[in-house]
């Protein structure tokens, strides 16, 4: 998971912490600082030119790196890491990283970065590794909605219908969802709204089966707003927690399903909507979800597959683009392989 992303800022981390840490080196050999001296907050008014300490010429990436000494601190300059902040930026695209959001990343980088003072003798990995930290954790941390929190303190039943194009594992999370629901003590109902595709009705049909959990269904072909209206019924009846909807799986572009989902959900009005797309699917799956979002304004994605994902492009980019946060990560074929998604933790993955 994310080994690709991962490998790429920790070589970005590396460059450019080498880099600052052999400038450093370069000072205190010239006998310009004292590394144990105390620092000053501000290098005082009085720091002439002559204060600052010239590199002297040498070949390779650290010749880019110009940071100017003063007393214990140095300044690292735009001039001296910019072909650095290229090459990050390039990093995060090969990684699948959408293109507004890898600039956003280097900017805040590059904030983070340009024109502070940094102690001497710090840990300069670490000064590259927070700022890369907090760069992605901006733009991830989207919303803070709190699903659990949500959904106990909705009147039941809640229902949450899921979206997204076809394959790419919408009815597993369904299944898994509904595992965890069950785990936290809700009562459950799936509504079988996938009367499109052959076989989905059966499909969705073993999961309930598995697990021990009521299925709403109608016959293949029938009308999926009927399907989920009738779930939504029962469950009031009954008095269950949850209403899960499946939906049949559809390209963006097709209108006519567009329309029969849009119809799904102004008839059912469902507490929640989910997007669920695949995270192998990378910029696609970024792509496809701006729109749905626009047809069917969604709460938060599911980004399945993770676990087979090496770049982990969609799952840094795909908060940011839509504006909604992810929920949960599948990682994993099986009904517990579902990871409730937090900033945090994607961040101590790609770092640790
Ligand atoms: N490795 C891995 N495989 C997954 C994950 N989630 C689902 N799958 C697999 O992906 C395949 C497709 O999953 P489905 O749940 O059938 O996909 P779907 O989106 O419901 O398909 P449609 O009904 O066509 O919309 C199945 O083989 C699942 O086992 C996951 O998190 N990791």
């Amino acid at each position: 998971m994310f080994d690709k992303l991962k490998e790429k800022l920790g070589g970005f981390k590396k460059v450019l912490g080498g880099a600052i840490e052999e400038k450093e080196q370069e000072a205190i050999k010239a006998g310009h600082v004292k590394p144990e001296v105390s620092i000053k907050k501000e290098a005082p008014e009085s720091a002439k030119p002559s204060e600052t300490v010239k590199a002297p010429e040498k070949a390779g990436i650290f010749d880019k790196l110009k940071a100017a000494v003063l007393e214990q601190e140095f300044i690292i300059e735009e001039k001296s890491v910019k072909d650095h902040l290229w090459e990050l930026e390039m990093a995060l695209l090969e990684s699948d990283v959408a293109l507004p959001v890898a600039e956003k990343i280097v900017e805040a980088v590059k904030a983070e970065l340009v024109g502070t003072r940094r102690k001497i003798g710090s840990d300069t990995g670490n000064i590259v590794e927070t700022a890369l930290r907090q760069a992605i954790l901006k733009v991830i941390s989207v919303d803070s909605f709190d699903f659990d929190g949500f959904v106990k303190k909705s009147n039941k039943p809640v229902s949450i219908v899921f979206v997204g194009v076809n394959g790419t594992g919408k009815t597993t999370t369904i299944a898994k969802m509904a595992e965890r629901f069950k785990e936290q003590g809700y009562s459950v109902v799936i509504a079988a709204g996938d009367t499109f595709r052959a076989g989905a009705i059966e499909q969705i049909e073993r999961h309930a089966d598995a697990l021990g959990i009521k299925l709403i269904k109608h016959q293949e072909g029938a009308d999926p707003a009927a399907v989920v209206y009738d779930a939504i019924q029962f469950a009031k009846a009954k008095h269950k927690d949850i209403v899960l909807a499946d939906t049949a799986g559809r390209m963006h572009t097709n209108i006519n399903l567009m329309d029969q989902l849009k119809k799904v959900c102004r008839v059912n009005d469902p507490d929640l909507i989910i997007f669920v797309d695949e995270a192998v699917a990378g910029n696609d799956a970024v792509e496809r979800a701006k729109l749905f979002n626009s047809a069917v304004a969604f709460n938060g994605s599911i980004l399945t597959k993770q676990d087979a994902d090496a770049k982990g492009g969609a799952a840094i980019s795909i908060a940011y683009t839509t504006g909604k946060p992810v929920l949960f990560l599948g990682v994993g074929q099986s009904y517990k392989d579902l990871i409730k998604f937090d900033p945090n933790w994607l961040l101590d993955r790609l770092f640790e």
